[in-house]
Order: structure tokens, then sequence, then C-alpha cells
């Protein structure tokens, strides 16, 4: 039986694959890229299955044009799990496998690593030797290349270029390009750098996890910030290296730092792959074709390095498991983290989640024992906890949003010696302008939100599109001059602090000042070097980062997030009021956390001060469960954006119609967003709740089809969104 015909995946918003009639003697591997004609363009495919008929006519279909691959680029086992999330995410499969291929590969460029070599040409190979005779090196190079090409690098330790170009002239030699062979003796050369010696949960944690590294097994290394998480890591992933299992890492986008980098290259002395969106396409291939080759041990990358395939897969870790940025926001909107839930369950290999500040979804999973629940209740070392403290601003005279007493503290830490960390999260110098005599304000029209002005950049900026435009002279509306700042931004505090601490450098760190990787780098770099006293900055400085000078960090306000209507609201504050503290005394030096806020009785802020982020968690699952929300219920979010209010509604209004909720799932819309217009289109959502993830899948599986034909659905620009996060 010959299989004539082949299912392709091809990169396109539709479901289901393509059937290609295969040349003869075209015998592809499941999972090798092909190139087909397809309308009047030319597409790289996947290919899924080879078979011996097709439903459609024989002359409907078009051919193969081209093998690009003789090993196939997508393993099985990758297939396997790129094919549950299409059903899982409901969505197509052949967008879901090209996101997890390198740019190049999607290109139809070749996945080998190929190094310039030299070969004779067929003159070349019917030259006798004799014949050069009288030029004894040029006849060396033709007898060292008769049995086969070789590398250049090689060859030119031995031979000049003028004799490459001499016999290149002749026409006896060509370049050539050569695959090279992976170095797989990595294992052979880990030498251990000195490590401290783990405390008791430390040590219980590495050895809960090696005695179950065989096999797939989920873990929660809950730990308070500065235990030693990374250092539970490092120990647990030692004798998997020395077995020559590979490890990959996920870290939260801004948390990819040299400093984290550097830990797991200086403990093993091992080169450490790294994955983040700063890199060429060309430096990601790289990294890719030496993690499945098998050269790389360990590999550290952001959210999509999920997709990075590995030769003898030894564990996968997700620090800061909690982190929003481990959830793609466009196009497939995978979730990192549960993508390697089932990765790690495919490949039959341990997945160890660590937090300080686990997600309320992997906390219920521990708790329920799903997860091996791992604590770490001290921090490391010599560091003791940083004590929590509120300030109540009512009635305060504030100057740079700071009063009088948390001004003279800041002045005595910084006498001490120490580092002191400012915490406001709105970049810019304030977020809106608006006029003393008519109280117009200045707003972006496409989002109908205030301009923040950026005195740095001369500008007003809208924070929601691209928006930009000069500073105004005087009032838009009634022409009087000049129009206010009012609110608070970095760039006024960052002013403002060299006013209030003359004789202090301080450092301002916000996607603006930080723009870059390599500029973050710098700044992280002075300050651990003492450059700068004073730190001021947003979510950026809140990540994983380990200064050991700051002893002091004060979050100028909160307020803003306790009065949220998402209802994660409350834990991601959580999370950063713990994350930032956890930045103070994390060595010798006691740490100090103030709180500023107009309502010091909130009880969220309460029993985080007084219990901590563990126990505040724990009552956030009872009330979560209380209230049938995420992780006690499943939830599937359809957005729609349109010019026009009324399209986006009547799109998911007919959703909605074709749904059918009932007792097992709920559908709530549409609404209008959170964000009610950005860029100039309106927004509306259709939430579905389930106690049961089949309640909704069920509905989907039967319906997508026909929701992507409804006549809105073309007009409309909407998405799916499983296990949303936002709902901004
Ligand atoms: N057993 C130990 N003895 C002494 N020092 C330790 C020990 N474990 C870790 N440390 C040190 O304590 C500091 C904090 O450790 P580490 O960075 O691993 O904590 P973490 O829990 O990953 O931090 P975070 O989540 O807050 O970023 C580091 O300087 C580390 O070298
Ligand atoms: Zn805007």
């Amino acid at each position: 039986m010959t299989l004539g015909f082949a299912e392709i995946a091809l990169p396109v918003p539709m479901r289901g694959h393509f059937d290609y009639l295969l040349p003869e003697g075209m015998v592809p591997c499941i999972g090798a890229r092909v190139l087909v004609p397809f309308g009047r363009r030319k597409l790289v495919g996947i290919v899924m299955r080879c078979k011996s008929a097709s439903d459609m006519p024989t002359d409907k279909l078009r051919a193969v044009e081209t093998l690009l691959d003789e090993e196939a680029v997508l393993s099985q086992l990758f297939l396997d799990w790129l094919n549950w999330a299409s059903q899982y995410y409901q969505h197509p499969l052949g967008d879901i496998l090209f996101t997890a291929l390198p740019v190049n590969l999607r290109k139809g460029l070749t996945q080998d690593a190929l190094q310039k070599a030299w070969q004779l040409t067929d003159k070349g190979q019917q030259c006798d030797p004799q014949d050069l005779k009288r030029a004894a090196k040029q006849q060396a190079l033709l007898i060292a290349l008769k049995p086969g090409p070789q590398l250049h690098q090689t060859l030119s330790e031995h031979y000049s270029a003028a004799i490459f170009r001499a016999l290149e002239e002749k026409d006896l030699i060509e370049a050539a390009n050569l695959a090279v062979a992976a170095k797989l003796d990595w294992p052979e050369h880990i030498s251990l750098a000195e490590q401290p010696r783990p405390n008791l949960e430390q040590s219980l944690a590495i050895s809960a996890i090696a005695h179950q590294n065989e096999t797939f097994r989920c873990f929660l290394l809950e730990g308070v910030t500065g235990s030693g998480k990374t250092e539970v890591y490092l120990q647990a992933i030692e004798p998997l290296l020395r077995q020559g299992k590979q490890v990959l890492i996920l870290v939260p986008e801004i948390g990819l730092t040299p400093q984290t980098v550097r830990r797991f290259q200086l403990r093993f002395g091992l080169d450490v792959g790294i994955l983040h969106s700063g890199l060429t396409d060309n430096e990601r291939m790289q990294v890719w074709r030496q993690a499945r080759s098998g050269e790389l041990g360990i590999v550290i990358g952001t959210r999509s390095a999920i997709f990075t395939p590995m030769k003898s897969p030894g564990m996968i870790i997700v620090d800061e498991e909690h982190d929003g940025s481990y959830k793609q926001q466009d196009g497939w909107r995978y979730h990192a983290r549960d993508m390697a839930v089932v990765r790690a369950r495919l490949e039959n290999i341990p997945l160890l989640l660590g937090s300080a500040t686990p997600s309320l979804e992997s906390l219920n999973n521990a708790l329920t024992g799903k997860y091996q629940h791992l604590l770490l209740r001290q921090r490391a070392g010599q560091a003791k906890p940083v004590q929590h403290k509120l300030l109540d601003l009512k009635g305060q005279q504030l100057e740079f949003g700071l009063t009088r007493g948390m001004r003279q503290r800041i002045q005595a830490h910084l006498q001490q010696g120490n580092q002191v960390m400012l915490f406001i999260n709105r970049r810019g110098y304030a977020p809106a302008l608006i006029c003393h005599q008519c109280g117009f304000v200045e707003e972006c029209h496409s989002c109908d939100r205030s301009y923040t002005l950026h005195r740095s950049l001369n500008k007003l900026q809208c924070h929601h599109c691209s928006d930009a435009k000069p500073i105004p002279h005087a009032c838009a509306q009634c022409g009087a001059s000049p129009m206010q700042p009012v609110g608070m931004g970095t760039e006024q505090l960052e002013q403002g602090i060299a006013s209030l601490f003359p004789g202090y450098q301080a450092a301002r760190i916000d996607s603006d000042s930080a723009r870059g990787k390599q500029k973050l780098h710098q700044l992280l770099e002075d300050i651990n070097q003492g450059k700068h006293q004073l730190l001021i900055g947003t979510q950026i400085l809140a990540k994983g980062h380990h200064f050991p000078n700051v002893s002091l960090v004060v979050i100028l306000d909160v307020d803003g997030a306790l009065f949220s209507a998402d209802y994660r609201a409350a834990e991601k504050l959580a999370q950063l009021i713990t994350q930032v503290a956890g930045r103070a005394g994390r060595a010798h030096i006691q740490g100090e956390l103030w709180l500023q806020t107009h309502h010091p009785s909130h009880p969220l802020l309460q029993d985080l001060l007084n219990n901590g982020y563990q126990h505040f968690a724990r009552l956030a699952l009872k009330e979560r469960r209380f209230a049938a929300l995420p992780p006690f219920s499943y939830q599937a979010l359809f957005r729609a954006e349109s010019n026009h209010a009324a399209q986006a509604h009547d799109f998911l209004l007919q959703v909605r119609q074709l749904l059918s909720p009932g007792p097992e799932m709920a559908a709530i819309g549409p609404i209008p967003a959170l964000m009610e217009k950005r860029q100039g289109r309106y927004r509306m959502q259709l939430l579905l709740q389930s106690q049961q993830r089949t309640g909704i899948q069920q509905q989907l599986n039967r319906l997508m089809g026909q929701i992507e034909k409804l006549p809105l659905a073309n007009k409309v620009r909407w998405s799916l969104d499983m296990d949303p996060q936002d709902f901004t």
C-alpha cells in the first residue's frame, strides 16, 4: 500500500488539516516540515499523517512541493501535547504548532547547525594531485579533501586564505556547509562550586524531590521571600544533571537577569541556554537546537521557552509560578505553567513550581494533595523576617507623597548606609493634566482615559494605546493657562527625592528608564554596587531581585488596588505587596516595609500584615469556594472589539444564543469590559462559568465551528480566553 497523501497542518486561522498529494518517492516523517502551495501563496506546513486515500477528489488536491526535514521538528510527544492544547484552548492546531517553533523554522530555514566547509568539485575529484606538484600546499589541500568535505575551521589551521582562493579559482574546490555534531560530554565537566549547607526545611524539600525525580510529579515549593528557593532548585537538579538529564527553568519576563543566569552557570560550571524576547531569531534557533540535541544541560527562559525540546528531559521548574507574564495575552492565550504541567506528565518527569506567593490555583492543588506541598517558612542564612507596618495617610501633610515621619525614617536608613526602595505603580510625571479654572482634563479620544504627563519626553502619552501629543500651553477648553499636573508618577517622585534628600543618588527603574534589557541590567548592577542609595520603581522592582543592602521599602499608595471590580485584584495586590516587601532585609540587615494608605483598617491589609501571605491566601481560597469562583469553578471569556459598540455586543449575544446556559454552565454578559474603550474600539465580554471543566468544553467543542461562521465573526475582532486572568 502506498501512502500517497499527507495531512498537513498550516499556520492559518482555520481548524483541521489540509490534504495534499505526496510526489512519487517522497516519504516524510510525522512532524517534518514541507513547503506546500496554498491559494496563491507558498506555506510551510507540518506533516501530521500520511495515508493511502483522501476524502477529497484527487484532481482537486495539490501536491507537496518540497520536503524540508529529514528529521521531524516536532516529536510525537510534542504533537500530542500541542494537540491537547488545541482542544483545551479551542485554538487552531496549525497556529499552535507554529507558535511552538522558533521563527527560523516557521520560515522554512534549516534546523541543522551548519558550519562553513570545503569540498572537491567534480573537476577536483578527477584531478590528479600530481598535476599540482609545483604548489605543495595546494596539492596537500586537494589530497586532504579527497575522502570528503571538511570544516573550514579545521582546515584553516593548516592552510592560508590564498590556498583556498587558488584552488577555488581553478574550480577544484567549492564552499559547502557541514552539519556539526552535538557535543554531549558536558555531564563529565560539571564542576560544583561551593554551596551553602541547606537548612532543615530546604533539606526536606531537596530530599522529597530527589525521592521522586524519575517520574511525573508536581511539587509546589511555597517559600517566603529570601527563603532560599533558588538554592533548593540548584541542589535538586544536581543529581539529574550528573546523569546527563536536562533541566528547563521558566522565569518571569523581568526576572531573567544576568544575576539569575550566573547563579546557575557558576554552581555547575556549565553553559546555560538563555531564551528571552530580546534575542535574535538565530540566537533562539541555536538554543532550540542545542537543547534538542542534548548539548545544553540547563535552559532558562521566559514564557515561550516552555516549547524548548529536550533530548533527555530531567525536570521542569517554574519559578515565581504566580507571575502574570506566564499567560500569553493575545493570539493563542496559553498559560505556560499549565502547559508545563501537561508536558511534564507526558515526558514523565517532575515539575517544580516555586513561589513566595503561590497562585490560588496552585495552592489549592497543593492543599488538596494533587501537588506535593513543600514549605520554607524561614528566611535563609542570617536574614530575618521583614517587619510590616501601615501608615495612615488621612489628614497628613504630604511632600511628594511622603509624610514627615516617613521622610525622617528614610533619612535614618540612608544615614546608616543602607538603601531605600520607594514603590509606586505609576510611571511618568503625573497621571493627568487638569485645568484649574474649568476642570478640563486632557483625554485620549481613542481610549476615553486621561493622558499621562511625561516631562522627560516632553509629551502627553496615553498608556492604553501608543498615542502621544505635545504638552499644551493652555487649556483647550477655556484658554486659561497653564494646565496643572494631578497625581504623582515615578518621574515626579524622582525629582522630589532629589530635593528632599540632597547628597544621595536616586535611580528610577520603570519601563521608560529601563527600556532595553541592557539598560535594566546596568541599572541593577549599579544598584548592587551601591552607586544609588534610593531606588524608585514600578512592578519591575518587585520581581525576584536580590538587593542585599535594601533595608526599607515604602509602598507609597495601595488604595487604588483595594477597590477593584476584578475578583483577582486582592490576590494580585497581596502578591505584589509581599514580593515588594521581600526585597528588604535579604542579608544581615533588618528589613522594614511601610504601606501608606487611607484605609489602614481594610481587612485585606490587616490580614496580610498581621498574618502574612500564607494566611491571606488560605482565607482567600475559602472566599473563592464560597463564591464558586476559580479554582472552584472554571471560566472561559469571549472578548469582542469593534468600532461600533453594537456590533461587538450583538456578536456576543449571538454566541450566547448558540450556547445553552443551564445548571451546568452559566453565561454572564455580554457586558462592557472593565476598560470599555481602547484605541477607538469598544470592548465587550461574555463570561462562561461552570463547576466542571467539561461543562464548558463540551459546549465549545460542539459550537466553535458555528461561532466562527457567524456573519459578525468576520466584522468584529474576537477571541476566546480559557482560564482568563485579566478582565480589563
Ligand atoms: N542554606 C542557606 N544558608 C545560607 N545562605 C543561604 C542558604 N540558602 C540560600 N541562601 C542565600 O540566601 C539568599 C536568598 O536565597 P534565594 O535567592 O535562593 O531565595 P529565594 O527564596 O529564591 O528568593 P526570592 O523568591 O525572594 O527571590 C541568597 O543570597 C542565597 O545564597
Ligand atoms: Zn489611547
